[in-house]
């Protein structure tokens, strides 16, 4: 089947700043794909460079097998977009902003009232259509914001970090929506910096940085790119430098640091990591305390690759 988004090769450039630097990628139809970077790492510039809204300095980007352009209002009208910022209208009610949006797609009325329906209950706002934005808690703002990304059904929409700075209850709501969007056949591009919802929702991830792809593959074929197997974690409150270093000389031990009390070791993956390090501990005579163990986090995919962690420090 021919890939939704085929990006070749894309330069963009801020005057000095190279923004994406020979920038690909390729999705399938039916995939959530995550776009997964830091700040500033190039997410939101490739959307808008897919989207035409901003020119670019080199390469191509075809969508729906058709290569794409700022006139090619045809294949616009298949896009829903979602943005980071909330961008409706102060002066509309949450019913009258869906209808407007949906109306740059729909001119027919009757086809128009259903589809508002079907995005107000998609988002859950049935109880809030005659309220203006301003009266919206943050999370209720950013489902008003889906609902006007997605009432004309398109069949690609882009997600841009929807769920920054909203409540639990709204985020639940948010990623089950992507994935019932996705299970009534639409493509999704999702960015995000938070790597735990990108494990939870997406087929497959593209980790950038600096406009650059790090890696990309399903979750699990990341995670097998890194050295790293097993992070084993062990109380230990103080710990003797002999101790430490019986644990840093095992065969399988990465890494071992100690952090506030807790001792936490990277290893390869082997089917004794916890033993031997228990093990290592107690010939040189540590208290213990809690032990457990992990697999490796997409974080730990990032850290490994770049040296930083994923996460702001927010
Ligand atoms: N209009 C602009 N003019 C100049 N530089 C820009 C502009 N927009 C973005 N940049 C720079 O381009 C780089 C990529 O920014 P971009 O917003 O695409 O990253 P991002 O991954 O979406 O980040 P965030 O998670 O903060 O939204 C950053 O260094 C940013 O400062």
């Amino acid at each position: 089947m021919a890939d939704i988004v085929s990006v070749k090769n894309l330069v963009k450039r801020y005057g000095e700043l190279v923004a994406l630097d020979h920038f690909d990628l390729r999705i399938a139809q039916g995939e959530i794909f995550g776009l997964l970077g830091p700040n500033g790492s190039g997410k939101t510039t490739s959307i808008n460079c897919m989207l035409q809204l901003l020119p670019y300095d080199k390469g191509s980007v075809r969508l729906f097998g058709q290569d794409m352009a700022p006139g090619r209002y045809d294949l616009k009208r298949r896009i829903g977009v979602v943005p980071q910022q909330v961008a409706v209208f102060e002066e509309l009610t949450v019913r009258e902003n869906i209808d407007y949006f949906c109306s740059l797609y729909e001119p027919d009325r009757t086809r128009r009232r259903q589809l508002v329906d079907e995005a107000v209950e998609f988002v859950g706002l049935q109880d809030f259509c005659r309220f203006r934005p301003q009266k919206l808690s943050g999370g209720l703002a950013r489902r008003l914001n889906i609902a006007c990304g997605i009432a004309h059904r398109p069949e690609l929409i882009f997600f841009d970090e929807p769920t920054v700075a909203v409540d639990p209850q709204s985020r639940n709501a948010i990623l089950d929506g992507i994935c019932r969007l996705r299970d009534e056949g639409a493509t999704v591009v999702y960015t995000s910096h938070y790597m735990e919802e990108v494990e939870q929702i997406c087929s497959r991830v593209m980790i950038m940085d600096g406009g650059r792809t790090l890696a990309q593959g399903t979750v699990d074929e990341l995670k097998r790119m890194i050295s790293m197997g097993e992070k084993v974690t062990v109380e230990v409150g103080d710990l003797a430098p002999a101790a430490l270093e019986n644990v840093r000389t095992l065969p399988h031990v990465l890494t071992a640091e100690l952090d506030s009390g807790q001792l936490v070791c990277s290893c390869e993956a082997s089917p004794h990591n916890l033993v031997d390090v228990l093990d290592a501990l107690r010939s040189a005579g540590a208290a213990i305390g809690r032990v457990w163990s992990e697999p490796p986090t997409l974080n730990d995919v990032f850290l490994e690759i770049t040296g930083r962690e994923l996460r702001d420090q927010e």
